[in-house]
C-alpha cells in the first residue's frame, strides 16, 4: 500500500508512503486521498486532517513522473489532472482544519497538496516550491490558484511560481507561505501545534472551516481551479514539457 491512513485520538492522518521515490503521487494515493475525505465527512468526531509524506527526505515530489510521463496529449493529462484538482479541492474544503506537516522537500504537486491544506508546518530541512515551470508546464492540481488565493501578497505568489524553484525553509515563512518552521521532531512539532489549537473547541474550528469555504464558494474557486486544470493540459502535451520529464528521468547522478 501505498498511503496509510491512521487514526490517532480526534486526528486523521494520511500518509503517503513511497519515500524511495520522494512520496511521489500515483493513482493508489489518489484513490487513498479521496478515501481520507469520505472517511472525515462520515464521522463527525474527527477534529483534525493531518497530511505527512513518511521519511526524512521528502513530503511529495509531486505526480511520478514514471507513471505520468506516459500521458502526451491535453485529451490525455486532462483526466489524471482534473481528477486531482477535484479530490485536492475536497481535501481543502473539509469540514475540519487540515494540516500539512511538511517533513521535508515539497515540490510541484507536493507543493501544490500543501497549499491547499489550511497550515504548513515546515521541516527547517525543507525545501519546497512550484517547480513546474521548469518542466514547461503550470501547476495543474490547483495550486497555483490556492497560491494566489492564500499568500497576502500576490507579488510574491506570482513571483514563486513565475521563478518556479524550491525556497529553503526560511524563504518560505518570510514569504508567508510557511505557517511555522521546526527544528527536529516532527511529531513533537505536530505535538505542539495542536495543543495550542486545541484550546478552543473543535465547534468553533468547524465554523471558521465553514466561513472560508462560503468564501471560496462565492468567488468560485473550483470553477478558476478548472481553468488551470485546463491550461495546464494544454502546456502538457508541448515538446518542451515531454523533453524535460525525459531530461529528469534520465539524468545522471
Ligand atoms: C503533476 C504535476 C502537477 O503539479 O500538476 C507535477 O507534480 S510536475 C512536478 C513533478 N515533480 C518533479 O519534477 C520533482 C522531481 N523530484 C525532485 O526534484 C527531487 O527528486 C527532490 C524531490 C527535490 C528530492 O531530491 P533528492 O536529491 O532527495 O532525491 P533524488 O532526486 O535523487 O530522487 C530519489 C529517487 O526518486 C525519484 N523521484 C523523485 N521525484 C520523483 C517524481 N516526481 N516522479 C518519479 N520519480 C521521482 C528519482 O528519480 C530518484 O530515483 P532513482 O533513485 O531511481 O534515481
Amino acid at each position: 500500500m501505498t498511503f496509510a491512513i491512521n487514526r490517532e485520538e480526534n486526528i486523521l492522518r494520511f500518509t503517503i508512503k513511497r519515500p524511495e521515490i520522494r512520496n511521489a503521487i500515483n493513482h493508489e494515493v489518489i484513490d487513498g486521498l479521496e478515501k481520507l475525505v469520505s472517511t472525515v465527512h462520515n464521522d463527525s468526531t474527527i477534529q483534525f486532517v493531518v497530511i505527512t509524506g513518511e521519511g526524512d527526505e521528502a513530503f511529495c515530489s509531486g505526480g511520478d513522473l514514471s507513471i505520468f510521463h506516459g500521458l502526451h496529449t491535453a485529451h490525455e493529462a486532462f483526466p489524471m489532472l482534473d481528477r486531482m484538482a477535484s479530490v485536492l479541492y475536497n481535501v481543502a474544503t473539509l469540514p475540519v482544519p487540515v494540516i500539512a506537516l511538511v517533513n521535508g522537500h515539497a515540490v510541484g504537486g507536493g507543493c501544490e497538496i500543501a497549499t491547499a491544506c489550511d497550515f504548513r508546518l515546515v521541516s527547517s530541512k525543507a525545501k519546497a516550491g512550484f517547480i513546474q515551470g521548469s518542466l514547461a508546464i503550470t501547476s495543474g492540481w490547483g495550486g497555483g490558484t490556492y497560491l494566489l488565493e492564500k499568500l497576502a501578497r500576490q507579488d510574491i505568489a506570482m513571483h514563486m511560481l513565475c521563478e518556479s524553484k524550491p525556497y529553503a525553509a526560511d524563504a518560505l515563512l518570510e514569504k508567508g507561505w510557511a505557517t511555522q518552521v521546526y527544528d527536529g521532531d516532527k511529531e513533537q512539532a505536530l505535538q505542539s501545534f495542536l495543543i495550542e489549537m486545541t484550546q478552543v473547541e473543535a465547534s468553533v474550528h468547524r465554523a471558521y472551516k465553514q466561513m472560508l469555504i462560503r468564501k471560496w464558494i462565492g468567488q468560485n474557486l473550483l470553477g478558476q481551479i478548472k481553468e488551470e486544470v485546463k491550461n495546464c493540459s494544454l502546456l502538457w502535451e508541448a515538446e518542451e514539457h515531454h523533453k524535460a520529464v525525459q531530461k529528469f528521468l534520465s539524468r545522471k547522478k
